[in-house]
């Protein structure tokens, strides 16, 4: 079998503490199935910043081009609060996304029965809740020019972001969600503002050009994204695939995310377009969340973020679907035994931290390969 090549860029934070634990999966993986992953670490974020005065070294983004995948952990903290804007942690993940052009960002929100009471919410809102936020996620305000602040002359500065997106970006990412639509309840529903941004009508017709010519036997439904926010925590199970912009589906899944428990719960799969040759997608696979700078160092932070991440790299870049599944079935067994970090810790169960979580896992996800 041919060589996979994972890159994995733990970064900052907790990112290096959780990466450890998918690594132990990896090593599980290539020892039961002989699956081939060879990797390859990096610094990105703060730690390739203070190695070498950028976010991300162009040898790492030569590395992520040439990678069947990568693994990301999380970049930023407030160690690098005062570095200038375009050479901060954050901006490594933005270059990569771009340069990679990774523009559908699956987030998906599964609440485990063992955790339908470590939400915030009521067991009955978000018992059996298995929805999907699709982002967009190189486009939007997070990347339209111009962006600064002008220096006014008067006393007064003025700060522009600007929102833009073109008609291949919202027709690629509509054909994503209704794709990812059809394996799943058939159903989308397109958040943006077109009550007040001319971004969101232009959305909104063109998302429902694409269904209307594309996709007419699926059910296509809109909400203004801020109605949206509301209905995703009064009653999320309405939601199948959820797709929206950079911006609102960065908001709208850190919302989904308590929905499930924890934020240290969420995973996510940033793909790109398929190469017309080979099929392959360039691919880059991360927590939800950010570098949890209030409880790095400690070892409680979550991996499952992490770990299921892993889980959807094995699904989507390596077609890898009975691993994929194994590795899922043991964080549900995991958590299912009562097995809990910090974050998700119940009356009755055992709190671990990060290493012995990631250890749980690992032993129930070798039991199930080799059953
Ligand atoms: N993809 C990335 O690398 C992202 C990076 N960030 C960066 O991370 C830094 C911190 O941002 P915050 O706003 O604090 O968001 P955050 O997501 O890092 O943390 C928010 C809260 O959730 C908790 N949390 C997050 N992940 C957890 C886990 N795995 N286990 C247990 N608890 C967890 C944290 O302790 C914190 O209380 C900032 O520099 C931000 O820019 C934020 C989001 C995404
Ligand atoms: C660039 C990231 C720090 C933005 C973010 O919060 C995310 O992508 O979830
Ligand atoms: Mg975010």
């Amino acid at each position: 079998m041919s060589e996979r090549r994972l890159l994995l860029l733990p970064g900052d934070g907790i990112g290096p503490e959780i990466m450890a634990e998918a690594e132990k999966l990896i090593a599980i993986l290539n020892a039961e199935r002989s699956t081939g992953f060879a990797t390859e670490t990096a610094l990105v974020g703060g730690s390739a910043f203070d190695d070498g005065g950028e976010a991300i070294s162009e040898a790492t983004m030569g590395l992520a081009m040439g990678a069947d995948a990568v693994l990301f952990g999380a970049v930023g903290g407030p160690k690098w609060d005062g570095v200038a804007y375009d050479k901060r942690p954050e901006a490594g993940l933005l270059r990569l996304r771009k340069d990679m052009e990774l523009f559908a960002n699956l987030r998906p929100a599964i609440c485990y029965p063992a955790l339908a009471d470590s939400s915030s919410l009521k067991r009955h809102v978000i018992e059996g809740l298995d929805i999907l936020i699709l982002r967009e996620l190189t486009g939007g305000v997070y990347f339209g020019e111009p962006k600064e602040i002008v220096d006014l002359g008067n006393g007064q500065k003025r700060a522009v972001d600007t929102q833009v997106y073109e008609t291949y970006e919202v027709e690629r990412i509509a054909r994503a969600a209704f794709e990812l639509a059809r394996t799943r309840r058939g159903k989308v529903t397109s958040m943006e503002k077109r009550n007040v941004m001319k971004t969101g009508v232009f959305w909104n017709e063109t998302v429902t050009r694409i269904h209307r010519e594309e996709f007419p036997d699926l059910t296509l439904e809109h909400e203004l994204a801020d109605a949206g926010g509301m209905k995703l925590v009064r009653e999320p199970k309405q939601f199948d695939v959820i797709v929206t912009d950079n911006l609102f589906g960065d908001m709208l899944s850190d919302i989904a995310a308590m929905l499930t428990g924890s934020l240290g719960m969420l995973p996510s799969a940033s793909l790109g377009k398929a190469d017309e040759a080979s099929g392959r997608r360039k691919a880059l696979y991360e927590p939800v969340h950010g570098s949890a700078p209030d409880i790095a160092g400690r070892g409680i932070a979550n991996p499952i973020a992490m770990i299921a991440s892993l889980a959807m790299c094995l699904r989507y870049s390596f077609a890898m679907e009975s691993e994929a599944d194994a590795l899922d079935a043991a964080i549900a067994q995991t958590l299912e035994d009562g097995i809990r970090t910090g974050d998700i810790m119940a009356e009755g169960c055992q709190k671990v931290g990060t290493s012995q979580m990631g250890d749980a896992i690992a032993e129930r996800f070798r039991t199930r390969l080799a059953a």
